[in-house]
């Protein structure tokens, strides 16, 4: 398998955007799924590739945890977490044996198995695929990076807390971006500030602020801010995506939806997602094409 096989198999893909974070629990992994919710929302066919080997939570977050993935002609099938099949899904997850299994692999297993998933999906069409990294720089990040350089990623997208030690751990990741040659495409503040589901006042648990300031220092576009929400994490907890949260009463009998990208839709922080989604796309150019790769359809 050459690094070709990875850019043939993307060919077909418009914009490739990796998530990353400079520590743990930052909700790298949330805002991934934010994103691709929101994008999907705004007509856009989306992946979303979960390379976190060592603790992947993307499957959960989308409802799609004890699916399985098979093997067509063209490569591996990937999961739809919609009815409209614009939302796919790729994740070790997948191939595991129970939810609580773990992976415990040396770097050239891993990233074997990086290799294996940028070549061997069969995506189809996408406008955006979204690739959710562990946090930090490690073999997983260098693997990524590297067999996607031929087809040339459009860059990174940090999540960070407003916290200081989060920041600084921004600050090594924009410096791994930089040695790497990966364009920062932006920061997204993650946690800032409590949002009381009873009265709506905001509470900036953390301090607030952090980010924006970090992005200016850095000369990093900020892609905006998203506050703690209970809704979020009742949403992404549910087994159910069909049923919309209710923060102020989760007893009371929940609404249904069509799908996952419906429930979204009605969550808080949907709206400040798809103006951060809005900012990406117009970052990366993606609404005037923005790159030389072969054009996808977006119907
Ligand atoms: N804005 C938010 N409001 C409420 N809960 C959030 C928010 N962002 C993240 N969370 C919650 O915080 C927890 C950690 O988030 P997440 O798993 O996305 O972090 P992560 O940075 O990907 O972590 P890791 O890389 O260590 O797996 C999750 O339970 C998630 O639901
Ligand atoms: S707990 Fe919530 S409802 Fe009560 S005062 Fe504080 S922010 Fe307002």
């Amino acid at each position: 398998m050459s690094h070709s096989d990875v850019g043939g198999r993307l060919a077909s893909i418009k914009h490739v955007v990796l998530v990353l974070s400079g520590k743990g629990g930052v909700g790298k992994s949330s805002c991934t799924v934010q994103l691709a919710l929101s994008l999907v929302s705004q007509g856009r066919r989306v992946g979303v590739l979960d390379i976190d080997l060592c603790g992947p939570s993307i499957p959960r977050m989308l409802g799609l945890e004890g699916r399985q993935i098979h093997q067509a002609s063209a490569g591996w099938v990937p999961v739809y977490a919609d009815p409209s099949k614009r939302l796919a899904c790729m994740s070790i997850g997948f191939l595991l044996p129970g939810k609580d299994s773990s992976v415990v692999w040396r770097g050239p297993k891993k990233n074997a198995m990086i290799k294996l998933f940028l070549a061997d999906v069969y995506w189809g069409d996408l406008d955006y695929l979204l690739i959710d990294t562990p946090p930090g720089t490690s073999d997983e990040h260098l693997a990524a990076v590297e067999y996607l350089q031929e087809w040339s990623p459009d860059g990174a997208v940090i999540v960070t807390t407003p916290q200081a030690v989060a920041l600084s751990d921004v600050k090594k990741e924009i410096s791994f971006c930089r040695t790497v040659g990966l364009p920062v495409l932006g920061l997204i503040e993650n946690m800032s500030g409590f949002v009381c589901p009873h009265c709506a006042e905001c509470t900036n648990v953390f301090s607030t602020g952090g980010g924006e300031g970090l992005a200016k220092h850095t000369d990093v576009p900020f892609l905006g801010r998203a506050p703690i929400d209970p809704g979020l994490v009742m949403l992404l907890e549910q087994e159910d995506k069909t049923l919309v949260p209710n923060a102020n009463d989760p007893a009371a009998p929940k609404e249904t939806t069509a799908s996952i990208v419906e429930t979204y839709q009605r969550c808080a922080l949907s709206p400040l997602f798809a103006d951060i989604a809005r900012r990406l796309a117009q970052g990366i150019g993606a609404d005037n094409g923005g790159r030389s790769h072969p054009p996808a359809s977006t119907e």
